[in-house]
């Protein structure tokens, strides 16, 4: 299995962002992990197309593009244009979720659904076989910063192992209080990427990133 750590650019310095995403590049992490939030969705308001289509030009690693958007399908289109690789929805905002699942797939991206933390598994039985990643949420989101809620181990064992039991191939994400603390216990829980901001962002990159790596044992 892949192990890949996706630093959150919401905790990045906004004023020296392609500075900041080339140093974790630089640093050896896979993906770029891009926050649009529509203060309907979330109680936040983040950035959107304007700021992925910039950044694209700032390193070529893959786009993993997390939508805390109200009914996101009404977006696909835009999103795709502007260089993400993944688009993940949340299971929550979306009315037609397999409807948008098709939508992000018939554009050519990698598709992801994301749960809240209160969010049953249940919502993923009818369409886990379309996705390539679910997305567990270990903080309510809206912010970064935040602590990693621990009831969310026993959501990724449960969907560790739905996964394994059908036979397919989808990677766990699990985004919030990721820190080289607990990236182990998380990755024995059963998760394979891995997004962190403030640890990522506050503080040396480089070095922040190499310990979130040593942490992981990859
Ligand atoms: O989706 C998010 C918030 O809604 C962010 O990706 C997440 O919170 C990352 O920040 P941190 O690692 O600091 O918790
Ligand atoms: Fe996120």
């Amino acid at each position: 299995m892949e192990y890949i750590l996706s630093p959150s650019i919401l905790s990045a310095d906004f004023k020296t962002l392609g500075d900041d995403i080339k140093k974790a590049d630089a640093a050896g992490a896979q993906w770029v992990h891009i926050d649009v939030m529509d203060g309907d969705f979330v109680p936040n308001i983040s950035f959107g197309m304007p700021v992925i289509k910039s950044i694209r030009s700032a390193t070529d690693k893959v786009f993993d593009v997390h939508l805390m958007v109200e009914e996101p399908g009404r977006f696909i289109d835009e999103f795709a244009a502007c260089g993400a690789d993944y688009i993940t929805v949340h299971a929550e905002a979306c009315t037609h979720l397999g409807r948008v699942i098709q939508q992000i797939k018939q554009k050519g991206c990698k598709v992801g659904v994301s749960l809240n933390p209160a969010t049953s598994l249940s919502v993923l039985d009818y369409v886990l076989d379309d996705l390539d990643m679910v997305l567990i949420m270990s903080v309510n989101p809206g912010f970064g910063g935040q602590s990693y809620i621990e009831a969310m181990d026993q959501k990724i064992r449960d969907l560790r192992k739905m996964i394994t039991d059908r036979g397919l191939d989808v990677d766990i994400q699990v985004d919030g209080g990721v820190t080289a603390d607990n990236i182990a216990h998380i990755k024995d829980c059963g998760a394979n990427v891995f997004v962190a901001g403030s640890a990522v962002f506050n503080g040396d990159i480089e070095q922040n990133i190499k310990n979130l790596f040593k942490a992981m044992e990859v």
